[in-house]
């Protein structure tokens, strides 16, 4: 079987892979959800597999835990660890500041969570999603169920006042019911087209009752791995002011990743 990847997933695949070169024995990571983070934890479990590599893994999602569990990485909760070394995660949307929009899987609660707790927060993305602008991709507001549509009301009044484009909320489906993320609540996405001031909009919203968090990361990444379909990557890290390219051969070796699908 040959590790035949399309230009995009070879740019999520060596993004994830450079990232881990943040990763040292005895590290406590916060390992974050969706595709691109799923390349990170199958390159992290091939390290313990190999090099034997000691960490723990604190996981942002379900389907994070049940991988990361399957790949023979140690797992751990946030309270288990309480505070981490690193999160890496991918992002929908990142701007020059490295301020995000996150939550397209519906995982933004527990990443935001886990980042947070984290003295570094790297994330790792295709070029594609580096924005002038964050908003074209829809915000996810994670929301209480009861009184959804009272809420949803509430959010889109409140827009009316803010430095938006567009303001329509819409309930995330899941097939014909609503979406239900990990924490039992349902999402609200927000279909802004251009976010002006994203700082204020997440303070905003967070004070509207029934939304439990907003998909807005503000000052909380501090490194950005981005990755191409040539298998290039540009590493941007604010912490050290450095800026690299770097080219990542894939291997031979890497044929063991070509089932992943996630
Ligand atoms: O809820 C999902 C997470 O925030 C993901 O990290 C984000 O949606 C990016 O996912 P992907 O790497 O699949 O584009």
């Amino acid at each position: 079987m040959t590790f035949d990847l399309s230009p995009i997933d070879r740019a999520k695949f060596v993004a994830a892979r450079r990232s881990c070169n943040f990763v040292e024995n005895g590290m406590r990571i916060g390992l974050g959800s969706g595709s691109t983070a799923a390349w990170m934890v199958r390159c992290l479990g091939e390290r313990v597999r190999t090099e034997g590599l000691d960490i723990i893994g604190v996981p942002t999602s379900s389907r994070t835990a049940d991988l990361a569990r399957q790949l023979g990485i140690r797992v751990a909760s946030l309270d288990e660890v309480k505070w981490l070394d690193i999160t890496i995660d991918g992002a929908d949307e990142f701007d020059e500041n490295l301020n995000l929009i996150k939550g397209g899987g519906g995982a933004s609660l527990q990443e935001k969570i886990v980042a947070t707790a984290s003295d570094r927060m790297v994330v790792i993305a295709d070029v594609a999603k580096e924005v002038k602008a964050l908003g074209a991709f829809p915000l996810p507001l994670e929301t209480v169920p009861f009184g959804w549509q009272t809420t949803k009301a509430l959010v889109e009044e409140t827009l009316v006042n803010m430095d938006v484009l567009g303001r329509e909320a819409t309930l995330r489906m899941n097939d014909d019911v609503p979406f239900v993320t990990d924490e039992g609540n349902y999402i609200l996405d927000l279909h802004l087209k251009r976010i002006g001031n994203p700082r204020q909009l997440s303070l905003v919203l967070n004070q509207i009752p029934g939304i439990v968090e907003n998909g807005l990361f503000i000052d909380i990444c501090d490194a950005v791995v981005i990755g191409h379909g040539d298998g290039t990557v540009e590493v941007r890290d604010f912490n050290a002011g450095t800026v690299t390219e770097e080219q990542i051969d894939i291997l031979e070796s890497d044929n063991i990743f070509a089932d992943g699908d996630d």
